[in-house]
This record gives structure tokens, C-alpha cells and sequence, in this order.
């Protein structure tokens, strides 16, 4: 029977980190404490059967290092042994892991508490401001990103540590707003009766949004995937996908300011995710921007709050090299997340 083991023990290096998501898996090797992350290229989830076979052909295959540890943030809540991903028919068992690839220990964290790690000390090469307001010293930080799913996460500073709080944000409500967003939500496909902000949201919310607005239109939907609406959009042959990327920018900065209203978030917002970095060149950052900002009583108060695109396509990757290198420097909860030889 293999430990769990103590939170607070430094991970041995080499160190595996992982960004798995529901579409793509993403790998490092860290050899110490100051080398830079030697990274793997991008694999899809789908092209393996399992995530063990992926860290053997897409990592292990491909060097003569064995990692000693492994630190794999996943798109799914971990609880158990056996850790389910939402969007992918995988299942992390880390004692499968230390038992056939030879890993001394596990760790394994949500996807968006890895997002949180990055958004401690992500450099301004991997961010790009939009519009007005500066970060203030300490302050409580929001990540959310659009990708297969729609992950949220905080990032509160306490004790000299920052605390990462993940939960189920992406499922909040999202309601209409002007006279157009009333017109295109009843041709939304809703979730037990509901329109949750992942219903349009994250890729295959943006096929929702795109079909409703068609409905709406009377046209008839021409695009059927994430990629092809954004293709459509930036070349002008589809007025209804160029609408669907601008109100999905809108209602992106709306969940956004909502967010930062809750966490009270002065040191930044931050939108990361595969999407969005897809989208940028057809984002008009003012729209996003007064999506934000439209939060009456508050809106003095989000005018002052700064919102980042992360730009950096690594980042997750980063805020695992981070804490890999110090865990102390974070308060991340490990209890039963952590597992040993
Ligand atoms: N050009 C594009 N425009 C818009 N969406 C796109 C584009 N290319 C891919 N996508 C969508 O991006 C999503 C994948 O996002 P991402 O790269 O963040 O994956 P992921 O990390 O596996 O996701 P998650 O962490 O949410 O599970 C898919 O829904 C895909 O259809």
C-alpha cells in the first residue's frame, strides 16, 4: 500500500508537470530547482487510450531522464484514487503511476489551481493588459479560461503564501443583458433549464452561441466547430460567427467582472484558456473591456481593476514549475492529493 504523503515535503527532482485538459495534454521535465522547464510537444488526449501510455510515449520515449516525482494538474475535481478528467474518458491513478513508470511521488491538482500558481508570477511577456486600472501589492487574483470547459480559480495572498481556490465557477448563471442578448437567449441550448456561463463559454458553447444567434437570424448555420467559426469570422464570409466571437469577448468580460466583484479582485483578472488566445486578433478589446466594467454600483471600482489576457500558451506549465520548485511559497492543499512510494 503506497503513503500519502505530508504536504509540507519538497518534491524530488527530476519533476514531470503536466497540464492535462480535455483536449490537449501538455508535459515538462524540470531538472532542478533553476533550470528552465525542458518542454515536450503538445499531445492530444484523444490520441492515447490512457494517461499513462501518454507520459510514456509523449515524455519517457523521448529522454533518457526518469523522473523521480510528478506533478499533474487535471481538468477535473481530484477526489480519490482514481481521478476522473470531465471532458476525456481518462483516469489518473497515481499509484498505477508510481507503480508502473517508476514515480516516487504524485501530486495532482485541478487544472485551474495551476492557472491560479501561474498567475502569481507570470512575467509581461505572457500577459497582455486590457484596458485601464493597476494591480495593487497582495491583493486577491481571478483566473478564468475558455477551453474545452470553463475553469475558474482564485488566488488569495495570506501568511506570506499564496492560496489557490479553485471550484465549479464556470457553472455560475449567465443572464441577458440588452434588448439583442434577450433576442438570441431562448434559441440557446440550455442545461436543465438553465443557461450556466460553460453553455457558451468554452468551445462547444461557442457552437451553441454561434447556432442561437443564427436561429435569432433566420440563417442557417454554416459552421459547426469552435475553429471554423473563428476562421469564418476573421475572414468576413459569416456575419453570424463574427457576432458569436464579440459577444462571446462581451460575455466573457461580464463573467469576468462578476468574478472580480466576488473576490474583491484588485490585483488582476486574468483570461487564459485556449481560446481565447485563438480569438485575440479578432477581440475588440473595448467590448470586453465594458463588459467588465458594466457592474453598476461597482463600476468605479472595476474602472481601477486590472484585466489580463494571459498570452503566454504554457502558462498552466509555469504555475507547476513555480510551485514544484518551492511548495512553500504556496498554500496549496495537498491532503489526500499527494500519494508516495
Ligand atoms: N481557432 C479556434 N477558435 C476557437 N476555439 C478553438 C479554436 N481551436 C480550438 N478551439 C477549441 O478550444 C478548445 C480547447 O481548448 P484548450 O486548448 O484550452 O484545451 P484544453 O486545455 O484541453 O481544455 P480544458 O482545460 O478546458 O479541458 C476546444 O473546444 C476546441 O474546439
Amino acid at each position: 500500500m503506497t503513503p500519502i504523503l505530508d504536504s509540507s515535503e519538497l518534491l524530488r527532482f527530476p519533476i514531470l508537470i503536466a497540464d492535462i485538459g480535455g483536449t490537449n495534454a501538455r508535459f515538462a521535465l524540470l531538472l532542478d530547482a533553476y533550470a528552465d522547464p525542458k518542454t515536450f510537444p503538445v499531445v492530444q488526449t484523444a490520441d492515447f487510450a490512457n494517461i499513462d501510455d501518454a507520459i510514456q510515449a509523449a515524455v519517457l520515449d523521448k529522454t533518457s531522464i526518469q523522473p523521480k516525482s510528478a506533478v499533474l494538474a487535471i481538468a477535473g475535481p481530484v477526489d480519490g484514487d482514481e481521478i476522473d478528467l470531465t471532458n476525456s474518458p481518462w483516469v489518473v491513478r497515481p499509484r498505477v503511476l508510481i507503480e508502473k513508470l517508476g514515480f516516487e511521488q504524485v501530486v495532482v491538482m485541478n487544472d485551474f489551481e495551476a492557472q491560479a500558481l501561474a498567475i502569481s508570477s507570470l512575467p509581461a511577456s505572457g500577459q497582455k493588459q486590457i484596458g485601464s486600472g493597476t494591480a495593487r501589492e497582495g491583493a486577491s487574483r481571478i483566473v478564468l479560461g475558455p477551453g474545452t470547459g470553463l475553469g475558474v480559480a482564485g488566488l488569495v495572498r495570506a501568511r506570506r503564501m499564496w492560496i489557490p481556490v479553485a471550484g465549479e465557477g464556470g457553472h455560475v448563471d449567465l443572464g441577458p443583458r440588452t434588448p439583442r442578448d434577450l433576442a438570441i437567449w431562448p434559441n440557446l441550448v440550455p442545461i436543465e433549464g438553465r443557461i450556466s456561463a460553460e453553455q457558451i463559454l468554452c468551445g462547444r458553447g461557442l457552437v451553441n452561441l454561434y447556432r442561437a444567434i443564427c436561429i435569432t437570424d433566420e440563417r442557417t448555420p454554416v459552421q459547426d466547430t469552435p475553429a471554423k467559426i473563428t476562421e469564418a469570422a476573421a475572414d468576413g464570409s459569416d456575419p453570424a460567427a463574427y457576432e458569436a466571437i464579440q459577444l462571446f469577448a462581451t460575455y466573457l468580460g461580464r463573467l469576468a467582472g462578476d468574478l472580480a466583484l466576488v473576490f474583491m479582485a484588485r490585483g488582476g483578472v486574468y483570461l487564459g484558456g485556449g481560446i481565447i488566445q485563438k480569438i485575440i486578433p479578432l477581440l475588440k478589446a473595448d467590448d470586453l473591456r465594458a463588459g467588465f466594467e458594466d457592474k453598476a454600483p461597482h463600476s468605479a471600482l472595476l474602472r481601477e481593476t486590472p484585466l489580463f489576457i494571459i498570452t503566454e500558451p504554457l502558462a498552466a506549465l509555469t504555475g507547476l514549475a513555480a510551485y514544484a520548485r518551492n511548495p512553500r511559497f504556496f498554500g496549496l492543499e495537498t491532503n489526500g492529493r499527494r500519494w508516495g512510494a
